[in-house]
């Protein structure tokens, strides 16, 4: 096994979050996952990873919400390292600091941010030369999202979401996001929309040819009448309290509002920069959501600061 540390070098990696403009979902699957047409936008807010050579694999973490998430090995930043480490025979002793502005359990992809930008900065640091297509595999194998953590822009997940196209977007899309209070578990979420969903037939999920036109348009309007996620009448059921926070928002005159993936983030699509500003105050004001973010979509995917 070869030693991890090259001479105290530090390298940073700045990886978004996502909200997904379409997700469709199908019935589960025997192994427990359910095939989706998962369209993903990454939007700019950001996580920054930064790994230096220790004695240890260590993870320490600031920012918001930090406190929120584990520093032992179930960090998922750590089972990156760890994986990538086995792979190619390095020790993984490392110290992964996550300096953290995604909202944590949100429904915007945090963990899978953080996984993808510690797998990118521990390769960089020990020069693996793992192909593109491994540091994939790698991502697949940590989690459905975090694939599209490391690719960014926009993208078409099927199977679990871990096998992307990529999707041209033809112009920016703003965005204002509400942090719920508390968070939701993702494996409960897809719980509840089986639960919601037994007995019916539920149909094989397709990404809509309206909504790929919208994107590639850069259409905003266009892209607000196509907004559709699966998964909100799930996360609805189990946080009603969702339900007062997109209407705020929607009154406040973003063109469309839905929930991020699993939330409990909500989501609102709007038409410019001073929109954003009106459907914020709006939101603030309102005391339905404990923070509000704005941010610009699409954003690049995990790259080397
Ligand atoms: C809701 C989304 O964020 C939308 O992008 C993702 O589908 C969730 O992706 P993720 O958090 O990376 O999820 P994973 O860590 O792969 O899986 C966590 C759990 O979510 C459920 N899960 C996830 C993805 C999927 N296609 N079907 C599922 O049923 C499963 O119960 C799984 O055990
Ligand atoms: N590096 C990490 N950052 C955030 N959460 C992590 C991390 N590693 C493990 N977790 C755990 O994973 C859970 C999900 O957190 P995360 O922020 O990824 O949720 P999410 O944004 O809803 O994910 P997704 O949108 O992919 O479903 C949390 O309960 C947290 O304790």
């Amino acid at each position: 096994m070869r030693a991890s540390g090259t001479s105290g070098a530090t390298v940073t990696v700045r990886v978004p979050a996502k909200v997904n403009v379409q997700l469709a979902v199908g019935a589960a699957r025997p192994d427990g996952f359910h095939d989706l047409a998962n369209v993903f936008l990454a939007v700019g807010l950001y996580d920054e990873i930064t790994v230096t050579p220790s004695d240890a694999l260590r993870i320490t973490a600031e920012g918001h919400d930090a406190d929120q998430i584990p520093l032992d090995g179930t960090n998922l930043a750590a089972r990156a390292a760890e994986l990538l480490a086995a792979r190619h025979d390095i020790a993984p002793h490392v110290h992964v600091h996550i300096a953290k502005d995604i909202p944590v359990a949100g429904g915007m992809a945090g963990g899978s941010a953080d996984a993808a930008g510690a797998l990118l900065a521990c390769d960089t640091l020990w020069s693996t030369g793992a192909t593109r297509e491994e540091l994939l595999e790698i991502c697949a194998e940590l989690g459905s999202d975090v694939p599209f953590s490391l690719v960014g822009g926009a993208a078409l997940g099927r199977g679990r979401g871990e096998l992307l196209t990529p999707l041209p977007v033809g112009g920016a899309f703003h965005w204002v996001f509400a942090v719920a209070e508390g968070g939701l578990s993702t494996p409960a979420v897809y719980g509840e929309f089986d639960r919601l969903t037994e007995g019916t037939a539920v149909p094989a999920p397709q990404a809509d040819p309206a909504l790929l036109a919208a994107l590639e348009a850069g259409d905003a309007a266009a892209l607000a009448g196509a907004l559709a996620n699966d998964l909100q009448p799930a996360a609805l059921s189990l946080r009603p309290d969702l339900s007062a926070t997109l209407a705020a928002g929607t009154d406040a005159g973003a063109l469309a509002a839905l929930v991020s993936g699993s939330g409990p983030t909500t989501a609102f699509l709007v038409k410019d920069h001073q929109a954003a500003q009106q459907v914020a105050a709006a939101l603030t004001a309102s005391g339905t959501c404990r923070d509000v973010r704005l941010a610009d979509s699409p954003a690049p995917g995990a790259t080397l600061a």
